[in-house]
């Protein structure tokens, strides 16, 4: 069983984890080098699945994973092959979400000489943490996540970073952050707004640290579809996928940006960025392909588009 009085004695410096000892929780099935905590496979034509891969830890977030993600994110933005990426956990649930164990010196241990330069220190850190889950937005390739189990903390705000999710039908999310003391600063209270029609059903959330479940997940808008079961949910989150991954990728990705641009914008600023983007990407040859894919009444994925 998991005990925070234990976890607050070990991190306070009497143990962390070397690379070594994170390695060799990796088994060959495992996470897929150079990373230690992600398995990455091809399940469909132009579509990767990321899957958190600490299960014997429950997907908690240690400091390889937090880096790790940048570089995975990083790669997929540029990789041609890489159209949709799936997202999920390995083993019994989706995330536990920060490793309490191996980060918590890192935030609760800050090194400097005086308060200035701790402060400093800590507001690099936490900027450094936020990017793990803004390169999910920053990629232009939309993410489906699929939540099976439990999505603790730092999975609430890994997910809202997604386009599409998905969850089981056993499935909870909690915000769980004022539970050990903070104020979530990763993502969610800047995302879950976003997601989530109801003010007051976010900060219930986010002040309560309650669990929520999947039929309130999916009446609040938080995800969009819920599976019987995990089987199902990868099954329908790769099809959904290779969906995405079968149109153009001009517009897919094009669509992204300027669904999240528009997001964060007013409708005017939308609109003005949304005439930018598109006088140039209405040249692609996608458009004449598509459209006539559609005057044939074929689907867009019978159509063959240049790698992106
Ligand atoms: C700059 C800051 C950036 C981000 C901040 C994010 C904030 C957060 O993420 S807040 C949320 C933190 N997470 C938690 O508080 C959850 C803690 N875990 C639990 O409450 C329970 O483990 C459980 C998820 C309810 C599951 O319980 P159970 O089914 O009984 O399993 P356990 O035996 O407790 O766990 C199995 C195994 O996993 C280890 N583990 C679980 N959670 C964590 C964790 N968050 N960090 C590190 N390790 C964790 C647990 O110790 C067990 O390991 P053993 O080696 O088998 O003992």
């Amino acid at each position: 069983m998991f005990s925070l009085r234990s976890a607050v004695r070990q991190y306070r410096g009497l143990w962390l984890p070397s690379a070594s000892v994170v390695r060799a929780m990796s088994s060959s099935t495992g996470p897929t080098a150079p990373f230690t905590t992600l398995a990455i496979s091809h399940p469909a034509k132009s579509v990767t699945h990321v899957e958190l891969h600490r299960p014997e830890k429950l997907n908690a977030m240690n400091s390889a994973f937090w880096s790790e993600m940048v570089e995975c994110f990083n790669d997929l933005a540029a990789d041609p092959d890489c159209r949709v990426v799936v997202v999920s956990g390995a083993g019994r649930l989706f995330t536990a979400g920060i490793d309490l164990m191996d980060m918590a010196s890192d935030v609760l241990q800050p090194q400097g000489d005086d308060t200035a330069r701790i402060s400093w220190s800590l507001r690099r850190k936490i900027a450094k943490y936020q990017e793990t889950f803004s390169v999910i937005e920053k990629c232009p390739k939309p993410v489906v996540v699929a939540v099976h189990g439990a999505c603790i903390g730092g999975g609430v705000d890994l997910i809202t970073a997604c386009d599409i999710r998905l969850c089981t039908q056993d499935a909870w999310f909690q915000v769980k952050e004022v539970d050990i003391g903070l104020a979530a600063d990763v993502g969610t209270l800047q995302r879950l707004p976003k997601v989530i029609g109801s003010r007051s059903l976010v900060n219930d959330l986010a002040l309560t640290a309650r669990r929520m479940y999947a039929d309130e997940a999916k009446s609040s808008g938080l995800v969009s579809r819920v599976f019987p079961d995990k089987e199902a949910m990868i099954t329908g989150a790769v099809e959904m996928a290779g969906e995405i991954a079968g149109r153009s990728p001009v517009a897919v990705q094009g669509t992204k940006i300027n669904l999240i641009y528009s997001r964060d914008h007013s409708v005017a600023e939308g609109l003005d960025y949304m005439a930018t983007w598109n006088m140039s990407m209405l040249q692609t040859d996608d458009v004449i392909k598509s459209a006539q894919a559609s005057m044939e009444k074929k689907g867009p994925k019978t159509v063959t588009f240049s790698k992106l």
